[in-house]
């Protein structure tokens, strides 16, 4: 592929720091490749040039890209996601960076250790934050690096009292976090750039380290990543990469405006653009531009598309869920016979809940398909009950999954297993808390074997996964109704395991990197239909994708309406979801559930009154659209035709 004009200047920029502001399908991740195939071609050492990416699936891309040029040299540049990158130097400097051995905990294990800080401090008080609420403020406060106490006193309606209220349970939780040795995902981050602004020998150390340093989807990074590259910048170059219009995570700390003030916070550093969009056909991005034309905000983008005309996007209106997921499943599988491979079809939602019609259907019609971003395979409950096997051997301090191990032996309660904890967190190691445990649970002999068995083959994860299934199989089979349905996910987790060298980096892979059954069972197969949430697919492409759920009521989301700031995001991963689409889009919606309906161009028009509510597609010109009027969404209802004429 030869780049164009704007590419190879972006790719071969020869000054200190550059933005470059670009729109979806113009070719940013082409361009960060090239970038680092131009620096190693001009002899800069591949292990100084770091590459920041947003999750691992686009820094596997991004490596593979690198390989397919540069050879085997491309396994030599750093390249990982902000994560990755902070918790390495975080495990190969513990003294420097304070942390000692560290258990990283997933989302489901923060709310838990919430809900026992918020029991602690407020009691029962129904009118108080929930855990996840609260877990919310501690992260935004974090990733967008204010004191909490700031952050509810200026975003929230809080009272004062309410904030000393709150902050004491974060205290409390975070007191809790330490004495587990637990690191939720914000620590990881937090630590790294605390460290390297406190800190001069770290500081120094990281700074010359790296003589470049890129980074993918700049729009989405949030002040604390912020402080790590401004922390390791200078003399390290950056070369950022991002789009305004293509920012989702807000919820995370990310503001958009921040790629705008690029040149504010890095004196000298140049803006470069990518306008030319090689994806999709021109019709797919006159309604992408459509949509952010309607924005106040003026995002001042219109892509244009290399490769011309094409088919018009095309908005189905059906029943119902499931008239909508038979109709994606029909159409798929007419295309399949028709010689398309699955593999060029890509299914958007918002959410793995809005996904399950959808997804029950392709099961249904036996279409291989893998699932990103939906439930994850770790945090199924029995597949979270094996685990907490692993977790306590891996850390001993890990008292979330002790009680969870626990609690799944017969007669112990969570009033015993806590005395239990209690007594072993002093214990030196985990063969005197065994021996412990066979001393303490004679009639559950099998409590402590399994966690001697485990240790027999403590240094193959798979192999610990074997032991620890054959010993917990007869309790978790009677825990369960559907256990055959469940036990596969055993094989599955022992297949991943195979690639680990520790138990340890087995567990902390897929607790920072999620990943569901869906996609752990078909890693080998190629050819698969991608169902996949719109907040995962930044960077993905497909000939033909079906955005589901594009209905009044989800875009903007019910939740959002009223608030300007939010809904703008909305319309942002909307966009993002019609840039994926590289031939065809159909935009697939549902009329039930949202009231009444009538007929109109646009065919999800609804009718005025008390149900009116802001739809992004409302008012789209029917010349950027066709309405498929031809569906037969009810064909028992309609009056039968007869074939005498
Ligand atoms: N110069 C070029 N010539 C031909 N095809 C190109 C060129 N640059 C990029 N492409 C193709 O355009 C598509 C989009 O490129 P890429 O994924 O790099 O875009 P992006 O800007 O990262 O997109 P997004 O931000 O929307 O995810 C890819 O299929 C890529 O191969």
């Amino acid at each position: 592929m030869d780049l164009n004009a704007e590419q190879t200047r972006a790719a071969e920029f020869a000054g200190d720091d550059v933005l470059v502001l670009a729109g979806a399908g113009t070719g940013k991740t082409s361009t960060i490749v090239a970038r680092v195939v131009h620096l190693t071609q001009s002899g800069v050492d591949p292990r100084r040039i770091l590459l920041l990416t947003f999750t691992r699936r686009a820094a596997r891309e991004m490596r593979h890209r690198l390989t397919q040029q540069i050879g085997s040299s491309a396994k030599t540049v750093p390249t990982g996601t902000f994560h990755n990158f902070c918790l390495q130097y975080l495990r190969r400097w513990p003294d420097l960076f304070e942390c000692g051995s560290l258990t990283i905990i997933d989302r489901d294990d923060q709310l838990q250790l919430m809900k026992l800080a918020r029991a602690n401090v407020v009691g029962k008080d129904a009118a108080f934050p929930k855990s996840a609420e609260l877990a919310n403020y501690y992260s935004y406060a974090r990733n967008t690096n204010r004191p909490v106490a700031e952050y509810l006193a200026e975003f929230t309606d809080h009272d004062e009292d309410g904030i000393k209220r709150i902050s004491a349970v974060l205290q409390d939780y975070t007191k809790r976090k330490h004495e587990c040795r637990y690191f939720d995902y914000d620590d990881i981050l937090h630590l790294f750039a605390r460290q390297l602004h406190r800190s001069r020998i770290v500081r120094e150390k990281m700074q010359s380290r790296y003589d470049h340093i890129l980074v993918d989807e700049m729009q989405d990074t949030n002040p604390l990543q912020w402080l790590i590259l401004d922390g390791m910048r200078d003399p390290a170059k950056l070369f950022c990469v991002g789009d305004d219009a293509q920012s989702i995570y807000a919820f995370r700390g990310a503001d958009f405006r921040n790629v705008h003030s690029f040149t504010e916070r890095v004196s000298g550093a140049q803006v470069l653009k990518l306008e030319e969009n090689y994806r999709s056909t021109q019709e797919i991005l006159d309604l992408s531009n459509w949509l952010l034309d309607q924005s106040a905000l003026g995002y001042d983008k219109h892509l244009r598309a290399a490769r011309g005309p094409g088919i018009k996007p095309v908005m189905v209106e059906l029943d119902g869920d499931f008239e909508e997921a038979d109709w994606v499943a029909s159409d798929l599988m007419q295309r399949h016979e028709e010689g398309d491979p699955w593999r060029d079809h890509m299914i958007l939602t918002r959410s793995a809940w809005a996904a399950r019609s959808v997804e029950a259907a392709l099961i249904e019609n036996d279409i291989p398909y893998r699932f990103i971003g939906g439930t994850q395979l770790l945090q199924s409950a029995h597949v979270k009950d094996l685990l907490s096997l692993l977790r306590v051997i891996d850390n001993p301090a890990d008292q979330l999954a002790w009680m969870r191990y626990l609690t799944l032996w017969p007669r112990i309660g969570e009033k015993t297993a806590a005395t239990t904890i209690s007594k072993l967190l002093g214990m030196p190691n985990i063969k005197v808390i065994s021996e412990f445990l066979t001393d303490q649970y004679r009639t559950n002999p099998r409590l402590a074997e399994s966690i001697a068995e485990c240790l027999t083959c403590w240094d193959r994860p798979s192999d610990v996964i074997g032991a620890a299934t054959d010993k917990m199989t007869p309790l978790l089979e009677k825990k369960y109704d559907d256990w055959d349905r469940r036990s596969k996910d055993f094989k599955l987790l022992r297949r991943l395991a195979l690639k680990h060298q520790s138990v340890g980096e087995f567990l902390e892979t897929y607790t920072l990197d999620p990943i569901t059954e869906s996609e752990a069972s078909n890693e080998d197969v190629d050819d698969l239909v991608t169902l996949i949430t719109v907040h995962s697919a930044k960077g993905t492409e497909a000939p033909v994708c079906y955005l589901i759920g594009v209905q009044p009521g989800n875009y903007p989301h019910v939740r959002s309406i009223g608030d300007d700031e939010k809904e703008e995001e909305e319309r942002r991963v909307l966009y993002v979801a019609m840039t994926r689409a590289q031939n065809e889009l159909f935009l697939t919606g549902t009329r039930r559930s949202h009231g009444a309906y009538v007929p109109h161009h646009n065919r999800f028009y609804q009718s005025g009154g008390s149900n009116t509510q802001p739809y992004f597609l409302s008012d789209v010109p029917p010349e950027l659209v066709q309405s498929d009027l031809d569906i037969d969404t009810d064909p028992f209802d309609a009056p039968i035709t007869s074939f005498r004429g």
